[in-house]
């Protein structure tokens, strides 16, 4: 393990939407007593504040303006966590289905993966970390010493985040929701810089027809393997 990991191990899992990465993460650094750093959560702000500075997402200029001055933290308060940027709650603004979409052209754009990868790696460099995201596995952090690819159907993703919009009282079908997981997947796969791929060394894990407990215990029982051997 690399001396800079002072803090115990790197976990990276990546994966699709709706795979289950955050709730996994979540309740699996809970377990292991490690911080959770939603990778995800930090390109949705940049994303949002773009759209609130009316900034086209092929702006490379604008963009690595706006990433330059962006400040992005995590308020922690036991598992659960707020996302601040620039010292303003965005937590609820960030997870609407438009600000998704926006993400997934904007993360596309090379000053912006620039600028949250140095944030990124500053963050987990210490290790008892978990990360989650598309690119952790491969570009972030590939000397990781636990990496998943998690994933699942799309159809069986497209359902998990259908009854998530239905619950916050969204009028959405099934159909067209499936339809946009799989053209956000689309757009993260075949991007140039950073796309969503499977690390070779990561563990896939298909979540398809597991229950989020079986998931959490596969992973932490892999975790405390690797970490004891
Ligand atoms: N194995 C699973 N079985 C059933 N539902 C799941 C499973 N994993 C996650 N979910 C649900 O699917 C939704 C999306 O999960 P989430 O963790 O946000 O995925 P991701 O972070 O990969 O996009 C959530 O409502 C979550 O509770
Ligand atoms: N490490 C990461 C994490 C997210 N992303 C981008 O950010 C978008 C939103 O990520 P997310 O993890 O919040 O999305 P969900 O899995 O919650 O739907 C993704 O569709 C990707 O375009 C990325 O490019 N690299």
């Amino acid at each position: 393990m690399s001396a800079q990991r002072t803090n115990g191990v790197i976990v990276a899992i990546d994966g699709p939407s709706g795979a289950g990465k955050s709730s996994i993460t979540k309740l699996l650094a809970k377990r292991l007593g490690y911080l959770h750093i939603d990778t995800g959560a930090m390109f949705r702000a940049v994303a949002l504040m773009a759209q609130r500075g009316g900034i086209a997402c092929d702006d490379d200029a604008r963009l690595t303006e706006l990433c330059r001055g962006i400040d992005i933290e995590f308020e922690r308060e036991g598992e659960a966590y707020r996302v601040l940027v620039n010292g303003g709650d965005v937590s609820r603004e960030i997870r609407t289905e438009e600000v998704g979409l926006l993400t997934s052209c904007i993360s596309a754009r090379k000053p912006v993966r620039d600028a949250l990868l140095q944030m990124q790696r500053k963050m987990g460099v210490k290790g008892g970390v978990i990360l989650e995201g598309r690119d952790i596995g491969t570009v972030v952090f590939p000397d990781a010493e636990v990496k998943f690819f998690l994933t699942a159907s799309a159809e069986e993703r497209g359902r998990r985040r259908y009854l998530e919009l239905v619950a916050r009282g969204e009028k959405v079908t099934l159909e067209e929701t499936i339809e946009k997981v799989v053209c956000r997947d689309r757009q993260d796969e075949s991007r140039e810089h950073a796309p969503l791929k499977r690390a070779e060394d990561a563990v896939p894990v298909d979540s398809t027809a597991m229950t989020i407990d079986e998931v959490l215990s596969f992973m932490e029982k892999t975790v405390k393997e690797r970490v004891a051997a």
